[in-house]
């Protein structure tokens, strides 16, 4: 114990901050093509011209949102006309959440008075454009959250059509949709579909080659040298191609080299790996139930309370045994569908008596997801 405690300051971390989930690489290899078609899309902005709006699409971990950080800040360190604005949609996924953070952003930090209408927000976002004389890009990145919520046509419409209301206001758009099963054409209403003509740039997920270039150049970054041998960097390479998200191998890397600083070692052992690796491979799922809402995640939560006791489980009987944490049934059943797009929950139809029953089925252990439960307020698996 004293050992420990004594040993804790002598870090084998270089610099923690580059396994951090949101931390931007200075070196960012395989994605040149991708940046240079962002590039080509926002270059119009440049001489005064309209940016091609753009839709990046590739499933978690791909780099979708470190290249857009990339460009904007090329664009941040080349004028000052036109101005980046990056929006986590996961974390706001509404309308005016949206446009809150782009008056906030544009303002640098001013909070529009509280009150403020939607339509009195817009106003004051336009005014400042134009006041300003410059063109705003906006990154819905994670945008296949406002498609869940049906909040995705209401803001392009706002952005894209801002135009016809205030004659010199025009905003370029790039759009993140990490989920492969949304049908963006599909989502969208005629009145954007007609003014949204977007190219979309892939991007396909890392060979097991890259995803070991760029764990590589993390771990020289990061940590002293020596602390993880090739043997279980391997390791870790192949775990993260069966997970399919390089940010588990970045967590799983930063985990392992704690669990060694715990114990005093000067390396990692495979069993730091396999410890952390219990951890890391729910990355994905705590992020998930983070940002669920209060009412979202009463319902994953007595769903997998119920996949341990139960055999079957219906919408239904969800419903009825929330008791007074329930909510209105079709506010539920769009938790429901939400759960379902989010890939914690499975919903299939049964033929059941007096019409259609939908059944529920966990996509996880109860037990990974119950365990979420008891850390929820302040769960962050990156700490
Ligand atoms: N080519 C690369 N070189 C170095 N690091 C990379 C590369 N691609 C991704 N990363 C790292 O992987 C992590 C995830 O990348 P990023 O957030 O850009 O992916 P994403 O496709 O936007 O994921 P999501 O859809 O979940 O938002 C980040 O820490 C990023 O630094």
């Amino acid at each position: 114990m004293k050992k420990n405690l004594l040993m804790w300051d002598q870090t084998l971390f270089r610099d923690i901050e580059v396994f951090d989930i949101d931390y931007v690489p200075e070196q960012f290899e395989y994605r040149d093509e991708q940046i240079q078609e962002l590039a080509y899309a926002v270059r119009p902005a440049l001489a005064g011209g309209r940016i091609l709006n753009t839709v990046c699409r590739g499933v978690p971990g791909t780099g979708k949102t470190t290249s857009v950080k990339k460009l904007f800040e090329e664009i941040a360190g080349t004028t000052k006309k036109i101005v980046p604005i990056h929006i986590n949609c996961q974390i706001d996924g509404s309308e005016y959440a949206i446009f809150s953070r782009i008056y906030t952003k544009l303002t640098k930090n001013r909070q529009p008075p509280s009150g403020t209408s939607f339509k009195m927000l817009f106003d004051m976002i336009a005014k400042y454009i134009e006041n300003e004389e410059i063109t705003p890009i906006i990154c819905l990145d994670d945008a296949n959250y406002l498609v869940y919520e049906k909040e995705l046509n209401k803001v392009l419409y706002a952005l894209l059509r801002s135009h016809e209301t205030y004659e010199h206001v025009r905003i370029g758009v790039i759009i993140i949709i990490s989920d492969p099963d949304v049908d963006l054409e599909r989502s969208l209403d005629a009145r954007v579909a007609s003014v949204f003509r977007p190219q979309t740039i892939h991007f396909a997920p890392y060979t097991a080659s890259e995803v070991a270039g760029i764990l590589s150049q993390r771990v020289m970054q990061g940590l002293y040298s020596n602390v993880l041998s090739s043997d279980l960097l391997d390791r870790i390479v192949d775990r993260t191609m069966k997970c399919g998200d390089i940010r588990i191998g970045l967590d799983l890397i930063k985990r392992s080299v704690m669990n060694a600083e715990k114990a005093a070692r000067m390396n990692v052992t495979d069993d730091d790996v396999t410890k952390a690796f219990s951890i890391s491979r729910d990355l994905r799922l705590a992020e998930l139930v983070r940002v669920l809402s209060v009412d979202e995640a009463n319902v994953l939560f007595q769903v997998a309370e119920m996949t341990n006791n139960t055999d079957i489980i219906t919408t239904k009987s969800v419903h009825s045994s929330l008791g007074e944490k329930a909510t209105g049934y079709t506010r539920y059943v769009q938790i429901i569908e939400k759960l379902d797009h989010l890939r914690l929950v499975t919903l299939t139809y049964q033929n059941a008596g007096n019409g259609r029953t939908r059944i529920i089925s966990l996509r996880y252990d109860p037990k990974r997801v119950l365990a979420l439960q008891k850390n929820q307020t302040g769960c962050n698996v990156n700490s």
